[in-house]
């Protein structure tokens, strides 16, 4: 698991070790300049091309750049093939500014070409006399130029932007936010022309972010690298933040795991925690006890639907799935999937919504829905609906919501469908404004609903009490129709086969949810395998994934 430190986590953690006269900041500089260093001389042995820059900030699995976590580093510099190889340091006032003067004394000495554009009259001072001493080129502040400064990066090699770090206050002022606004735009139309473009490696966090809240609230250079001191902070793994950090690389510079949150409130799953998710099925396990999964979804007009959420169920190792709709939907679903019931009957799991429209124009699935909300919700006696169950609350069923839900409902809208959520509930947004600030919305629907929520995107974030995963691991080819339906199924099954657990701790339910979130993305990337991917692809590649998440 990820933990994301918050920046008054992280200055906690330093402070004891400031006092004690640790050198953080050398060796984050290390760090810092070894890392560029050999991102210099790699691009420099393999050309640099946009295309071979986009292909170094994506893994061999295709995997985008906010969702490549690499393990710690140990400091030090070694000297290599970058001499002669130009760098600018984009250096603010505080100590991330600092950081990025010491490293570019570093690479000075190592043979590179190095200025430095001070944003502040006054900047760390003896980082700024390291540079110097070392043969470093420094713009003070009252020399800047907007197009000076453009044209130098242009220039470059590489840039290490340290205007600011975990200091941070809001969108970038001047002259940082102007410089920036002017870096980005450059950045564009180098893309559209294909010029070159330096690496950009951002010095703790990208310059402007929300470091807690992952936002963007002004104009952000965006990262190829960002190698981060310590820990991962919130923003580098939240959206929309995480989609300018690039590949995120965390430098062990010593404030040691014990320090960190004791209560983490930002966190990324990986393969191990989603493979502790999973319920093996043992010796004495049969189709009950491992979850059996209740289905309402598809209509006459959407029964694909039904099929997609039906394999997804089933792909990720059901006990058993009860599909109920009309028989158009329920026809297709035993066509292609043989092994379902279409019988009522006990369910440990409900996947409710995907493929019935939020028009009424199917009452038969709208009173099915109404019944297994009832259940989940608890407002009918349990002699009627079986008993209180997770749940996955879809598309249509989101707009059926008459009573505040507990925390084993997930519901699992897109932005839009969120917007929608939201403006039932009384808040002017629109999708563009749930886009710019995902999870600070997908926050206000877990408090206003009681639910956990599931917002989809490029970076999923899941939202319980207290506690927010952001996991990027699908590949953007995994936005494609269907593929929400297959992730529906599939947390059923996660949710049926935990039900025992997640009813004793609803907090539990988010966990699973991450999990299913983990299996959906990898299994996207294993069905791409870097090209197009069909849902249906997806849901045949999980019990691949499912056997290589348990065997590592
Ligand atoms: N925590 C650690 O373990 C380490 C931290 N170090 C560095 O120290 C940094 C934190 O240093 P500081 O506390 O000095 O803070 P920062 O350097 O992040 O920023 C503080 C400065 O930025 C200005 N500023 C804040 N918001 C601004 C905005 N929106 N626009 C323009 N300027 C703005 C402030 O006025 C202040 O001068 C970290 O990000 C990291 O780079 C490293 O030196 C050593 C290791
Ligand atoms: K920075």
């Amino acid at each position: 698991m990820i933990e994301a430190w918050t920046a008054d986590e992280i200055r906690a953690a330093e402070k004891p070790l400031l006092d004690a006269g640790t050198p953080l900041m050398d060796r984050a500089a290390r760090a810092l300049a070894r890392t560029a260093l050999a991102d210099v001389a790699r691009r420099r042995s393999a050309g640099s091309s946009p295309r071979l820059r986009l292909a170094g900030a994506l893994g061999s699995d295709g995997v985008p750049g906010p969702g490549r976590v690499r393990p710690p580093r140990r400091h030090g510099v070694s000297r290599n093939a970058a001499h002669g190889a130009r760098a600018v340091l984009l250096v603010g006032a505080g100590n991330n500014g600092g950081d990025a003067l010491f490293a570019g004394a570093h690479l000075a000495r190592s043979g590179m070409r190095v200025t430095a554009f001070l944003v502040a009259s006054a900047v760390h001072a003896e980082g700024l006399a390291a540079l110097e001493a070392a043969g470093g080129e420094v713009i003070a502040r009252s020399e800047l130029r907007v197009p000076v400064v453009v044209e130098q990066v242009a220039a470059a090699d590489v840039v290490l932007d340290g205007l600011v770090g975990v200091g941070s206050r809001g969108a970038l002022r001047p002259p940082s936010g102007g410089i920036v606004r002017a870096l980005v735009e450059s950045r564009a139309a180098a893309e559209a022309t294909g010029a070159p473009w330096p690496w950009v490696i951002a010095v703790d966090v990208p310059s402007g972010i929300g470091v807690d809240d992952g936002s963007v609230p002004g104009p952000v250079l965006p990262a190829d690298r960002t190698l981060t001191f310590g820990a991962h902070k919130p923003g580098l793994l939240l959206p929309p933040a995480a989609h300018v950090a690039g590949v995120v690389e965390v430098a062990d510079v010593g404030l040691g795991a014990a320090q960190g949150p004791q209560v983490p409130g930002t966190l990324r799953m990986e393969e191990a925690d989603a493979a502790a998710v999973l319920r093996v099925p043992g010796v004495r396990d049969h189709k009950y006890t491992r979850g059996v999964v209740g289905v309402v979804a598809g209509t006459e007009k959407y029964p694909g639907a039904g099929v997609l959420v039906a394999a997804g169920a089933v792909r990720s190792g059901a006990g058993m799935v009860r599909a109920l709709g009309p028989t158009t939907v329920t026809d297709r679903i035993l066509t292609r999937h043989p092994e379902v019931v279409t019988a009522g009957g006990r369910v440990q799991s409900w996947v409710l919504g995907p493929g019935i429209p939020s028009d009424g124009s199917d009452a038969g699935q709208d009173r099915r829905v109404y019944g297994a909300l009832a259940a989940v919700t608890g407002v009918l006696d349990a002699e009627v609906t079986g008993g209180v169950v997770p749940a996955v609350i879809d598309a249509g069923a989101m707009a059926m919501l008459e009573h505040r839900l507990p925390e084993i409902a997930v519901l699992t809208p897109h932005a839009g469908e969120l917007a929608e959520l939201m403006r039932g509930l009384g808040h002017e947004v629109d999708r563009a404004d749930i886009e710019a600030e995902p999870v600070r919305w997908a926050r206000a629907a877990q408090r206003a609903t009681g639910a956990t929520v599931l917002l989809k995107g490029a970076v999923t974030v899941i939202v319980g009490s207290g506690v927010t995963f952001a996991q990027a691991e699908a590949p953007a080819w995994l936005a494609t129709a269907g593929a929400g339906d297959v992730l529906a199924g599939l947390l059923g099954t996660l949710l049926a086969a935990r039900a025992d657990d997640v009813l004793a701790d609803p907090s539990l339910t988010s966990r699973v949810a991450a999990a299913a979130v983990v299996l959906h993305g990898r299994a996207g990337a294993l069905a791409s395998g870097g090209g197009p991917v069909s849902a249906t692809d997806v849901a045949d590649a999980l019990p691949r994934v499912i056997a290589d998440v348990l065997a590592r």
